[in-house]
């Protein structure tokens, strides 16, 4: 297995000025990043996830080498981010929701072309990657229009096409989805899903919508101020909070008397369980219910499951 990225006790300081008194302002530091360790293997699908102000992007800024560390050690694809920055730009390629790499007032198909001549991209090789690109993203209605005239969902489509030109190792995405249509969002993930099959393509990914990560990443590392509080599959987390799964009874009348174990819900017409092993036994039990409609089971939430870890993080 070959380590791409390789991070241990990355800390950032940022020195902020806060008002003190009416005239006053003090200098105060926050610990934007405070002591991440982090190892991803090549072909690896990260999630990056953790409330606002958690230290996701000044994370990710540090590993592309915009930002220079407080304190600890980074390496992504062998390089020191910061001082061989020039380098790591051939061998990454980063997607920053909120910001654009393209040319504003070009065409997408010239932008396209100018980053092929700045990474000396063979002719070819850039052929065959913008005509993949340009297939899966659905890009081809839009070649022609100038960067500025895009709407959000067009010009993340080609944010996505202009990071993987140069055809990188590693892909930076923080909130590649953010702002976008359902269709949008399948478009993209799915390209994104496309990409990591071929096991060549290091993903990590920063995002607040949870089916992002539900669908691209079997790895999440969660952070908060500052901290890895969580560094495991999906599944693993669900264990440690004790998700479960649910059998949901849905019934044509309301119940009398509720089987054991259940809690009810909609005027007595929909019996909740929650199952700790398999949900076989359950349905056993209730198939034989005079007025059964309906049965399904309901996988545990990756969004209370996070919220969870989020607000227990909170407590005092
Ligand atoms: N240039 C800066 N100067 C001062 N403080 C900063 C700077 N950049 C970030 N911070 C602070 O560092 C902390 C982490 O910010 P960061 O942008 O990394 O969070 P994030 O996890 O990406 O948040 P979000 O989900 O809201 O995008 C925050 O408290 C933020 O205010």
């Amino acid at each position: 297995m070959t380590v791409v990225i390789a991070a241990t006790e990355l800390r950032k300081e940022f020195t902020v000025r806060v008002r003190s008194g009416r005239l006053r302002r003090e200098k105060r530091v926050v610990a934007a990043v405070d002591g991440v360790d982090l190892r991803v293997e090549r072909g690896e699908m990260l999630g990056y996830i953790g409330p606002n102000g958690a230290g996701k992007s000044t994370t990710l800024k540090m590993l592309t080498g915009v930002l220079m560390p407080s304190g600890g050690e980074a390496r992504v694809c062998g390089y020191v981010p910061v001082a061989q920055r020039t380098r790591l730009a051939r061998r990454i390629g980063v997607v920053f929701g909120q910001r654009s790499q393209l040319w504003w007032d070009l065409p997408l198909r010239e932008s396209f072309d100018l980053l092929g001549h700045i990474y000396r991209v063979p002719a070819a090789e850039h052929a065959a990657r913008l005509r993949r690109c340009r297939g899966l993203l659905d890009l081809d209605e839009f070649m022609d229009t100038p960067v500025r005239q895009l709407s959000l969902g067009q010009r993340m489509r080609g944010e996505l096409t202009a990071a993987l030109l140069h055809g990188p190792e590693v892909l930076f995405l923080d909130e590649p989805t953010i702002g976008l249509d359902v269709v949008s969002k399948q478009a993209v993930r799915s390209f994104l899903t496309d990409l990591g099959a071929g096991g060549d393509v290091t993903l990590v990914l920063t995002t607040h919508d949870l089916a992002d990560i539900e669908r691209l990443c079997r790895r999440l590392v969660v952070i908060d101020h500052g901290r890895v509080v969580h560094d495991g599959t999906i599944e693993e987390l669900h264990a440690r909070y004790g998700s479960r799964r649910r059998v949901v009874a849905e019934l044509d009348e309301p119940v009398g008397t509720p089987p054991e174990g259940a809690v009810v819900e909609a005027d007595g017409r929909r019996l909740v369980f929650t199952v700790d092993g398999p949900a076989a036994p359950v349905i056993a039990r209730l198939a034989g219910l005079p007025a059964l409609r309906d049965l399904t089971i309901v996988e545990p939430d990756i969004e209370e499951v996070v919220t969870r870890l989020y607000l227990s993080r909170d407590a005092p």
